[in-house]
Formats: structure tokens, C-alpha cells, sequence
């Protein structure tokens, strides 16, 4: 994670803190999602989900990494807090219908 910058925090989940973030040397800004490791099972399912996906309506997957104690997802950034609850709608309908 010490290639990226963090700026504000975006928002909070029940094991997540997300921030918006910058990979140094590039503009382009994303969303970091930060979850405890203890989390690791369901991240993986995240990523299993998103990593291949290509939709208007669910924010791409960039890349993840692991620290010590946390797993650190790197995401497309929506700029609206609309364009946020469609991508992650989209992708619980996805793990409901994966998972029933
Ligand atoms: N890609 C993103 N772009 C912009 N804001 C985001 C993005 N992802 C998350 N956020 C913001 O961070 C908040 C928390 O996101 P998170 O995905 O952790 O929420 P959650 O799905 O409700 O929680 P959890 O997955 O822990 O149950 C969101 O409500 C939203 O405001």
C-alpha cells in the first residue's frame, strides 16, 4: 500500500472503511476499500465476483493487497452516491444468485 496515497474517507460498512485514494505518479483517483482480515472469505467472493466483470453499473476492480492485519481493495471510484448503491446492488444480486 505504499504506492498509494489516501485522501478522505468516503464512507463506512459494517467491517469497512473506504477512502479515496490515488496511486502515486498516476491522477487518476480510486476508492480503497480497507476490511479487517478476519473478513478475507468474503472479500475473496468480492473479488471473485467484480475482477472479470466489465458494467457500467458495477465499479471495476482494479487490484487488492494485504498488510498485516487488513486487506486493502483497489476500485473504480463513483462519483455519485447514486452510482455507488447501483454498483453495489449489482453485485449482491450477483452473490445471492451465486450463492443460492
Ligand atoms: N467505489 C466507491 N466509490 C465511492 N464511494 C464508495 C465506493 N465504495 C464504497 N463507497 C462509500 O463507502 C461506503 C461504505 O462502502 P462499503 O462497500 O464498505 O459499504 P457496505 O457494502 O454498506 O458495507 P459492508 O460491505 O461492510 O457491509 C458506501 O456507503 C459509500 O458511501
Amino acid at each position: 500500500m505504499e504506492n498509494f496515497i489516501l485522501y478522505e474517507e468516503l464512507g463506512a460498512g459494517h467491517n469497512s472503511v473506504v477512502y479515496k485514494g490515488r496511486r502515486k505518479g498516476n491522477l487518476n483517483y480510486v476508492a480503497i476499500k480497507c476490511t479487517d482480515k478476519t473478513k478475507k472469505s468474503e472479500i475473496t467472493n468480492h473479488v471473485r465476483l467484480t475482477q472479470d466483470l466489465d458494467h457500467p453499473n458495477i465499479a471495476n476492480f482494479y487490484e487488492w493487497y494485504e498488510t498485516s492485519n487488513h486487506l486493502w481493495l483497489v476500485v473504480e471510484l463513483c462519483t455519485g452516491q447514486k452510482d455507488y448503491k447501483v454498483s453495489n446492488h449489482a453485485v449482491s444480486v450477483c452473490y445471492h444468485l451465486l450463492t443460492v
